[in-house]
């Protein structure tokens, strides 16, 4: 709760509405005790006096009575009337939505065709109409105003409904053999809460806009009950001789609705986890960098990486998901990088190109130099120029990185055109090139296919072509073949040592799997909790592994035909990143760690072979 109050009010508008909100409910709820005249005590002797009149600070409207006591009072029964009517219509709205997302069929075609037919009045006729059949009074315009948002919320929670009732965990309950009524109220209905509350609060002012319409109209209160609608329907025949009889229930209203929406935005957006993870909605378009100075290059390469820090800052914590990494991939060089799920695999992949999301990832130290050319803090037009063009991705699930609704040969010429001036038919011509390139058969008829109608393999396959569409020098590959079947990947890692041989590709390919590596690499580095622990060619290390953690690593992987032999998991769980134990981060999972190992930083050593190990495997 308190994480929720601080997101809100970190938002200074939504701070403002909740604090001016708060002080008009407060008030409201005190008017009864407060020391004000009776609202409906007339005196015609009084008539329009102007505000600061004495015993009358706000005046008298044109039967005398208190304009400041018809204020707090009718404050208080707009409030009560448009937060009721929120509540009827979310409460009655989200039921309806809920029951035709989740029953689908002919529940949902009988009930939204009705909410499509209320839908279909102009919102200020229907209230008419209804006020028109049950008679003018308060209930009444209340009942009309919630009828007619009930569809406004129907439509938004079937909408959200469809879209959990065939998510997996839904079917897992059914096959658990829960009922209907079990799921609706423990599985789907939490998911909608957060939806209903944002939809609640962002239309609570526009109901209580509604209420004062019809209360305007002499539809709603009926004399003499003060609300804000009626007073400024009242005070209409003396808008120009006693304006302050409408500026005091205008400014009110005013003061309710801006309030109400200001805070509904920010309670929209207290409720988002992105924000209370840290992500603010909007990421910036490349990495935030805070870094005091670049280190000296340690050696050439195509792509250096030197030292390498990148963080994620979520309000206290930080998490140091790259922690001085150094890597280097020559032209042509395959580069192999492993490592557990959570090791930094992917954050220093994303770190290259300035991808990682800000907030909350934040550079803080090292440099990441493209044929010498140090790319941390390069202005965004320069990474955008080199994204695609020099640096390609590729990543694991092609269905997520490739739009759903176009064909994958527009998509392909789209990435042709992002870098290079050709025409329509030439990128065609070089679209189909490429499906061709990367083994797609009848790629002239492929083009025309949407992702959804290829295979798993054929979709990576497409992936590839995008990354190859600008020619790059480097493709960094994040986990392309671990979605795929064994002999679909088989294909793709063909593929790729293809492409590589023929076209001169540089990769840094990520993976957990040292299978892999041992097929395609040329070199391999090991991550483990944020930094580097092994580095060397991939037969030398494959052949003599030194870290404890890369020999684990390299026994997790079973051997066809390798005989019956018992695979060594490796107990524990990798460290988290916020909280990195001193010393070595393998040694609370390690059998071989010492007092030594656990207490100051260990360095990276040796020439080719390199390893971060006091006690490394081999040594006597
Ligand atoms: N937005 C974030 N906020 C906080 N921590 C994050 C965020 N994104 C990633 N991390 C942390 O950074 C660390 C490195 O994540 P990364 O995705 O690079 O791991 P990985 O080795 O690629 O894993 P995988 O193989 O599962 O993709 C993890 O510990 C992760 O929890």
């Amino acid at each position: 709760m308190s994480l929720f109050l601080r997101l809100l009010f970190r938002n200074k508008l939504a701070g403002f509405g909740a604090v001016v909100l708060g002080v008009i409910v407060l008030l409201a709820l005190l008017t009864p005790i407060l020391p004000l005249h009776l609202p409906n005590e007339t005196n015609t002797a009084n008539r329009f006096l102007r505000p600061m009149s004495e015993g009358h600070l706000l005046g008298t409207d044109h039967l005398g009575r208190d304009l400041l006591s018809r204020l707090m009072w009718g404050t208080r029964l707009s409030l009560a009337v448009g937060f009721a009517a929120a509540l009827v219509a979310g409460l009655l709205g989200a039921a309806i939505g809920v029951m035709a997302g989740y029953f689908g069929g002919r529940t949902d075609n009988v009930t939204m065709r009705g909410v499509d037919m209320l839908m279909a009045f102009p919102y200020i006729l229907l209230a008419l109409a209804i006020v028109a059949v049950l008679g003018p009074g308060l209930l009444n315009a209340l009942i009309a105003v919630a009828v007619v948002n009930i569809p406004f919320f129907a439509r938004n929670i079937r909408g959200v409904t469809v879209g959990i009732a065939h998510r997996e965990f839904i079917d897992a309950a059914k096959l658990a053999g829960m009922g209907h009524t079990r799921i609706l109220l423990t599985e789907v209905v939490p998911n909608i809460v957060p939806v209903v509350v944002i939809a609640m609060s962002t239309t609570i002012g526009w109901m209580i806009l509604e209420t004062a319409g019809l209360s305007f109209l002499g539809l709603g209160s009926q004399p003499p009950q003060a609300d804000l609608g009626s007073m400024l329907g009242e005070a209409r025949s003396a808008l120009i001789t006693a304006p302050h009889t409408s500026i005091v229930p205008g400014v009110m209203i005013l003061l309710i609705v801006m309030s109400v929406n200001l805070l509904g935005d920010g309670i929209r957006d207290a409720l988002d986890p992105r924000l209370r993870s840290g992500a603010l909605a909007r990421p910036m378009a490349t990495t935030r960098v805070e870094r005091a100075e670049a280190p000296a290059p340690k050696g050439e390469g195509l792509l250096r990486i030197d030292d390498l820090e990148t963080q994620f800052h979520v309000g206290s914590r930080i998490y140091k998901a790259v922690n001085k990494v150094s890597l280097d991939l020559k032209p042509g060089e395959c580069l192999g990088l492993i490592g557990e799920s959570g090791s930094g695999k992917s954050v220093t992949a994303l770190s290259v190109m300035g991808l990682v999301a800000s907030p909350p990832g934040v550079i803080t130290g090292g440099a990441v130099r493209l044929e010498g050319r140090d790319l941390i803090g390069a202005p965004y037009e320069v990474l955008r120029s080199l994204r695609g063009r020099k640096v390609a991705y590729i990543f694991q699930d092609p269905l997520s990185t490739l739009h759903p609704l176009y064909h994958i040969g527009d998509q392909l010429i789209e990435a042709i055109r992002v870098h290079e001036h050709v025409t329509h038919a030439q990128a065609h011509e070089r679209a189909v090139k490429l499906l061709e390139d990367v083994r797609i058969p009848n790629a002239g008829a492929r083009a025309k296919a949407y992702p959804h109608e290829l295979s798993g393999g054929m979709r990576q396959r497409v992936g590839i072509a995008m990354a190859l569409a600008n020619d790059p020098d480097i493709i960094i590959a994040d986990e392309p073949t671990t979605a795929l079947d064994v002999t679909v990947q088989a294909q793709i890692l063909a593929l790729l040592s293809d492409l590589r041989r023929d076209r001169g590709l540089a990769i840094l390919f990520i993976t957990h799997d040292f299978g892999v590596v041992g097929q395609l690499c040329d070199r391999v580095a090991v991550m483990y909790g944020g930094r580097i622990v092994e580095a060397g060619d991939t037969a030398e290390v494959l052949a003599a592994p030194a870290h404890p953690y890369t020999k684990r690593l390299i026994a997790c992987v079973p051997e066809l035909g390798g005989g019956r032999r018992e695979l060594a998991a490796i107990p524990g769980l990798p460290p988290a990143v916020d909280d990195l134990p001193a010393g070595c981060a393998f040694a609370p999972r390690c059998d071989k760690a010492q007092t030594a190992c656990r207490a100051d930083e260990i360095d990276l050593t040796g020439d080719t072979h390199k390893v971060r190990c006091l006690y490394p495997e081999g040594a006597s």
